[in-house]
């Protein structure tokens, strides 16, 4: 089941190249490489989940793939395109759902569809209105952000960032401010969507078996310097039930493997 450094080869074309990027951050206090020569190509239509300890680079990674921060060495491609800035086709979904307070439900899904100028009002109010539904919130669609769950908001913000169809939605953390049995149900949810739309996915997460359950891939990152140190693949049928005896073996592999990346590890 555990592939070799530094990735798989999988059938469908690639989505997104990340090739041999390097990225430090200087402070006032320290100098931290938080990628060293990150190399990763994920297919159209994979889900592939990143994992690691704090600090290992698994957000500015997936920063760097959404455009939102520049490496200093290195590139990412898009579809064979130099990923350069934000785009409309790599959409952002953050822990924390980054709602705007004034807008309600349908308002905040609305937002996003700013970036499909080329829809009519109606297209868009109409797109809205499948999304919501699709993340099982039609009857909320008029509730204002402070009226809602912190399950529903993650909802809204999967709608927000699903309406304008991006091909590669990049998560961060979605699902880890949420209470458990909210989080097994937006397990259900995100699989339902991406096996309906295949969407290619980079998920990053903490938890070993919210990955497992997830991914077609694991890609396990190590810190100082931000690595990746062991790609697995998981070759179990989605949907995948979290708490599936299934999962156990992997989880128990990666787990250990996680362990190990800490006793490596070199903290300047
Ligand atoms: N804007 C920044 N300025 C300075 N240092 C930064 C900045 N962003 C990230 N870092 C540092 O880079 C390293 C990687 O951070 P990053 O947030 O990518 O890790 P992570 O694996 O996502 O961590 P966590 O799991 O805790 O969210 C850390 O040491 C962090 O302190």
């Amino acid at each position: 089941m555990e592939l070799s450094h530094p990735e798989s080869l999988t059938a469908a074309p690639a989505k997104l190249i990340v090739e041999n990027v390097f990225k430090r951050f200087t402070s006032s206090r320290a100098t931290v490489q938080a990628l060293d020569n990150v190399s990763l190509t994920v297919a159209e239509g994979e889900f592939v989940c990143l994992i690691g300890p704090s600090g290992c680079g698994k957000s500015t990674l997936l920063d760097i793939m959404a455009g939102l921060t520049m490496p200093d060495s290195g590139r990412v491609l898009a579809d064979g395109k130099l990923v350069d800035g934000p785009g409309r086709q790599r959409l952002v979904m953050f822990q924390e759902s980054a709602l705007f307070p004034w807008l309600d439900a349908f308002g905040n899904v609305m937002f996003g569809l700013k970036l499909r100028p080329d829809l009519t009002g109606a297209e868009r109010r109409d797109i809205a209105d499948h999304f919501l539904k699709l993340v099982g919130l039609e009857k909320f669609r008029h509730a204002h952000v402070h009226e809602l769950s912190g399950g529903m908001k993650q909802r809204v913000a999967l709608a927000r960032a699903l309406a304008p169809d991006p091909q590669v939605l990049l998560m961060d953390e979605p699902f880890a401010a949420l209470d458990a049995l909210t989080r097994d149900q937006l397990y259900d949810d995100i699989q339902r969507i991406w096996m309906g739309s295949r969407k290619t996915i980079v998920f990053v997460t903490h938890n070993v078996r919210e990955a497992v359950c997830l991914g077609n891939r694991v890609v396990l990152m190590s810190p100082s310097p931000g690595r990746i140190s062991q790609i697995f693949e998981i070759d179990l049928p989605h949907p995948r039930d979290i708490n599936s005896r299934d999962l156990a073996g992997y989880t128990s592999t990666i787990a250990a493997a996680l362990k190990g990346t800490l006793k490596g590890a070199v903290f300047e």
